[in-house]
């Protein structure tokens, strides 16, 4: 071939540009492009080998090469595999690259500044511009006879091609990295970036640093392979050891004969694991096996709770690893990652387009090789099909935890405190996954029972119809449990952020049914009757209220009188549920600063036990010096016994309660 020069395309002085700052952020796809090229090469060589169109040589071992050259700041990606004629390098390098690069331009145009998506998308062979600024491909067609093609271009927009000198079929990228991108020829740069995007790729990928001085190894002749590079022969003299014989003489001894040893250069290790976890069938796998994998994907050293192999291939292909991750409860927050695969390579994290949100709570890996991808490799097209891998995923998840329940419910209630905030925050996102999971969600009893729903209601019919009392914090609302647990009553705990949206949404779609803190009521099984004509009673309440208000100075407190059956108790909080959970809501929006009366006040209200005998001196005595004392002081003990007292309260309160113990003294 005579050598040849050109534009690579008319638009492309207008798409350089936009490329560079669109993928400003993930210049380091450039990797994944070529090394995945180059894997692509070797796959469809092997397919040719499979159908007879191609003998490989008996030594030739399919690999990718990646060379960096810190000096000489420059990166060499080589395959040996199908490799390309001079046509072939027109047709798909010089023509067919841009008017991908148009479509996708065009397509996304309007979507600028969504680096979301656009930090997804590589752009091939054509990243390699990104980050160089001169860019070299070596290649030899394995077609018997062909001739080996030498094409440069420097900066991507012209470039020259002459017949070259490649040995070897295969081709063999180099990159001058530009200014900017030098860091890329650092070996542990390099590796890095390789874990990230090739860690899974089909063929073996190696890296290597020019520049590094040469490492070795020793070892046994036992041990040589072919493909060793031997550099010594290393002659270990055989070893002795001084004893005793019979007679009591010492003697020498030979414990281990002189042997023959070797110097080898240190064997290349792949950067990658070619049959990953998730391709083999679930029967093949081993729970260490999970959980190594698990390890060494998401550095996380907890062991995960368990996962679901996903394994189909009817009516698409796919195929993945999801692990339910143990949750550190301290922290309210849930990060998971699912890495999304195609054929093996990386395409991205938590793509929203496949994975539902709430699995991306989850971590995992999931590979589909039928992915709509446009463009480049990582572009999705959002179309029905996407949605339906979607729903896919989100119905085996449903599948497993249902029938975990089922058949194994020992270990989903041993599970459950860990994996209930992702499923119930799964049933808010997720119509569909709701209505699966509707009869397999827990609730702990304060017996540390687990029950569904629909027993809660049941086991509570007679008492409280259609009430279920919850506690969100088993220490402060302490009191409250004693007081239920004496009355035979149940409640339920619900500790975590999501529960409470997540009981909204159960009142919501069972008619009828409310959820109660258990501090928001007082139920009728701790109260005595009082009739509605006892104006004795009346009487009595009217003055102690008017007691309390005056000495706590607070003309709008909520108070109320009962007569509750445990005389011991003298006053109690209660906390009107509506405007806590309105306050509950305000606090997760970050509106504190806003005034809570605007949504009907604190709701909160000072329940004074008349069966009491201390609430009994305090109406008799209202006048007395010391009454004030105790109003308050039973206010702050009701107040403490829910769980809240404010700084100049306590301070307060502390002073008083000293007080009150010098009268006791005098
Ligand atoms: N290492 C290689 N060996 C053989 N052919 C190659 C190699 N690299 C690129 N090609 C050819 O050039 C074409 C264009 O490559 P490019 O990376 O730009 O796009 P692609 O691989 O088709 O798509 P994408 O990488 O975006 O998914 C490839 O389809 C392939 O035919």
């Amino acid at each position: 071939m005579s050598s040849k020069s050109g534009n690579l395309s008319i638009n492309s002085e207008n798409i350089f540009p936009i490329i560079k700052k669109w993928l400003y952020s993930d210049h380091d796809i450039f990797y994944r492009e070529l090394v995945s090229n180059g894997c692509d090469a070797i796959t469809k060589l092997k397919k040719l080998e499979l159908m007879g169109e191609y003998t490989k040589p008996e030594d030739l071992e399919y690999k990718v090469q990646v060379s960096v050259n810190p000096d000489d700041k420059t990166i060499t990606v080589t395959d040996n595999g199908l490799g390309m004629t001079a046509d072939e390098v027109e047709e798909y390098i010089n023509q067919i690259a841009f008017s991908g690069a148009q479509d996708f331009l065009q397509k996304y145009k309007d979507k600028a500044n969504e680096d979301q998506i656009i930090g997804h998308f590589g752009l091939g062979f054509y990243s390699a511009f990104m980050v160089a600024d001169k860019v070299t491909i070596d290649t030899r067609s394995y077609k018997e006879g062909s001739t080996p093609v030498h094409w440069e271009s420097e900066g991507g927009l012209t470039f020259e091609m002459k017949d070259g000198d490649k040995a070897e079929q295969g081709t063999s990228i180099t990159l001058y990295l530009n200014e900017d991108s030098y860091e890329f020829s650092n070996e542990y740069r390099a590796r890095e970036v390789l874990e990230k995007y090739c860690s899974f790729m089909p063929v073996p990928i190696y890296l290597k640093n020019e520049k590094a001085e040469p490492e070795y190894d020793t070892i046994d002749k036992d041990q040589l392979t072919d493909k060793d590079t031997v550099v010594e022969t290393v002659l270990e003299p055989a070893k002795t050891e001084e004893k005793k014989n019979e007679n009591g003489e010492k003697e020498t001894v030979e414990v281990e004969p002189a042997k023959e040893r070797y110097k080898i250069l240190r064997r290349p290790v792949p950067v990658n694991d070619t049959n990953p976890l998730w391709n083999k069938h679930p029967n093949e796998c081993k729970d260490d096996d999970y959980c190594d994998f698990y390890r060494r994907v998401f550095h996380d050293y907890k062991e995960p709770l368990f996962w679901i192999h996903l394994n189909m291939d009817y009516p698409f292909n796919l195929k993945g690893i999801l692990y339910f991750p143990k949750i550190n409860t301290e922290y309210d927050s849930i990060e998971g990652t699912i890495k999304l695969y195609n054929n093996q390579v990386f395409i991205a994290d938590n793509i929203k387009e496949v994975i539902p949100e709430f699995l991306m709570l989850l971590k995992g890996v999931i590979d589909c090789p039928d992915l709509p991808l446009n463009v480049s490799r990582s572009a999705l097209q959002n179309d029905g099909f996407v949605k339906k891998i979607s729903d896919y995923i989100t119905k085996k998840v449903a599948d497993k935890l249902t029938g975990m329940c089922k058949t194994d419910r020992e270990n989903y209630e041993k599970y459950w405190d860990d994996i209930a905030p992702f499923i119930k925050f799964g049933c808010l996102k997720d119509e569909k996954f709701a209505e699966k999971m509707n009869d397999y969600i827990l609730f702990k009893n304060l017996d540390g029972k687990y029950l569904t729903l629909k027993d809660c209601l049941e086991e509570n019919k007679e008492k409280h119809e259609n009430k279920v009392f919850y506690v969100t914090d088993e220490k402060e609302q302490s009191q409250y449990i004693n007081m239920f647990k004496e009355a035979g009553l149940d409640a339920v705990i619900l500790p975590h952020s999501i529960d409470s949206p997540f009981i909204g949404h159960l009142e919501q779609k069972n008619e009828g049914l409310k959820f109660l803190r258990i501090d928001a009521d007082l139920n009728d099984t701790f109260k005595e009757e009082v009739k509605e004509d006892d104006e004795v009673f009346k009487k009595n309440a009217e003055t102690l209220t008017a007691v309390f208000k005056k000495a706590l100075g607070n003309d709008k407190l909520e108070i109320k009188v009962e007569k509750l059956k445990n005389e011991g108790i003298a006053s109690m909080l209660t906390v009107s549920e509506e405007s806590r959970r309105m306050q509950d809501m305000m606090k997760m929006y970050n509106m504190y600063g806003m005034d809570p009366s605007m949504f009907g006040g604190a709701g909160e209200t000072l329940v004074l036990n008349a069966n009491n005998k201390l609430v009994q001196y305090v109406m008799e005595h209202g006048d007395e010096e010391n009454t004030s004392k105790i109003c308050e002081q039973l206010y702050d003990l009701a107040l403490l016994s829910h769980g809240t007292l404010s700084p100049e309260r306590m301070t307060n309160f502390i002073s008083r309660s000293n007080e009150i113990m010098m009268m006791l003294a005098k």
